[in-house]
């Protein structure tokens, strides 16, 4: 199969953005992991699939999967503003604020004047249960009335939440660059703990405005940003007592804004990211 795509990036997270708006189209997971191997294939972090919503008031529909193992994951934040970015420019809509539809929520994006989108993360969740993470038997410390989990075997303690798909964020002391990010995140990713796994975040905190994150993803290793992380870390840090509502999160790969009125408005207050999205090239692969 010949197959046409357009390489994508928000905050350095690459994407491959495939278009099934005009055919419907299946991939294998064995040609996902082709368009996600960076020596064989075209190389990403994760694949976007893009097709017409056929819901009342939803525009388009969104699959994401990882491109290291093909597997669909839930929630991509860099990769949503990837998602308006080419919608609007491949000319698949004439709006400048699009509602698609992912596995399990429905989002509201908006293009901006400054070329950077606004996404409507929807609110994060905080029932373990539905992280899902396993606290059987654990006793969490309690900073300002919210959980940081001990997990055994990975040498440290987290806040646990999900924004569609699985968090756990810890809280660095000194320059996250010195993080053992490379060692520790693969504990967290695959702690028994978290029977999805989980995406392991690591958040140094230089002001109640701003932090500096890295992501250890699930299934991706350590991305240049992960939008959904930033979500995680920042509503993690709020309610923690550490961070205000409104914080700009310097990734490796670009800067992040992210906003949560969860303590002022109530915990399901919808967090807001704003970044940037950009095309780099456009190929073509057979499969
Ligand atoms: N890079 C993404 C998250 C992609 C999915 C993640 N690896 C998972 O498995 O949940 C982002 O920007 O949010």
């Amino acid at each position: 199969m010949q197959l046409s795509f357009t390489k994508m990036q928000g905050a350095g997270n690459d994407f491959v953005v495939i278009d099934a708006t005009r055919q419907a189209l299946t991939l294998s997971p064995a040609q996902l992991r082709v368009l996600g191997d960076r020596r064989f294939g075209v190389g990403c972090d994760q694949i976007l699939v893009i097709a017409r919503s056929s819901t009342p008031g939803v525009d388009f529909r969104y699959r994401i999967f990882n491109g290291s193992t093909g597997a669909e994951v839930e929630h991509c934040g860099n990769g949503s503003r990837c998602f308006v970015r080419y919608v609007v420019d491949k000319g698949l809509t004439d709006k400048h604020s699009v509602r698609v539809e992912t596995v399990n929520a429905v989002l509201e994006l908006h293009l901006r004047e400054d070329g950077r989108v606004t996404v409507d993360m929807g609110a994060p969740v905080f029932e373990l249960a539905r992280v899902p993470f396993d606290a059987q038997g654990l006793s969490p410390r309690e900073l300002n009335g919210f959980a940081l989990w001990p997990l055994a075997g990975a040498d440290c303690e987290v806040a646990v939440l999900s924004m569609g798909n699985p968090h756990a964020v810890q809280i660095v002391d000194g320059d996250v660059d010195l993080a053992p990010v490379l060692q520790r995140g693969p504990l967290v990713e695959a702690h028994a703990r978290f029977p999805r796994k989980v995406n392991a975040g690591f958040m140094q905190i230089l002001s109640r405005g701003e932090v500096r994150l890295r992501v250890f993803e699930r299934d991706a290793g350590e991305t240049l940003a992960c939008g959904t992380g930033a979500c995680a870390a920042v509503v993690a840090g709020i309610r923690l007592g550490l961070l205000d509502e409104s914080v700009e999160v310097h990734a490796r790969g670009g800067d992040l804004k992210i906003e949560w009125a969860g303590l002022s408005q109530g915990l399901q207050a919808a967090v807001l990211m704003t970044g940037p999205a950009q095309t780099v090239f456009e190929g073509e692969i057979t499969l």
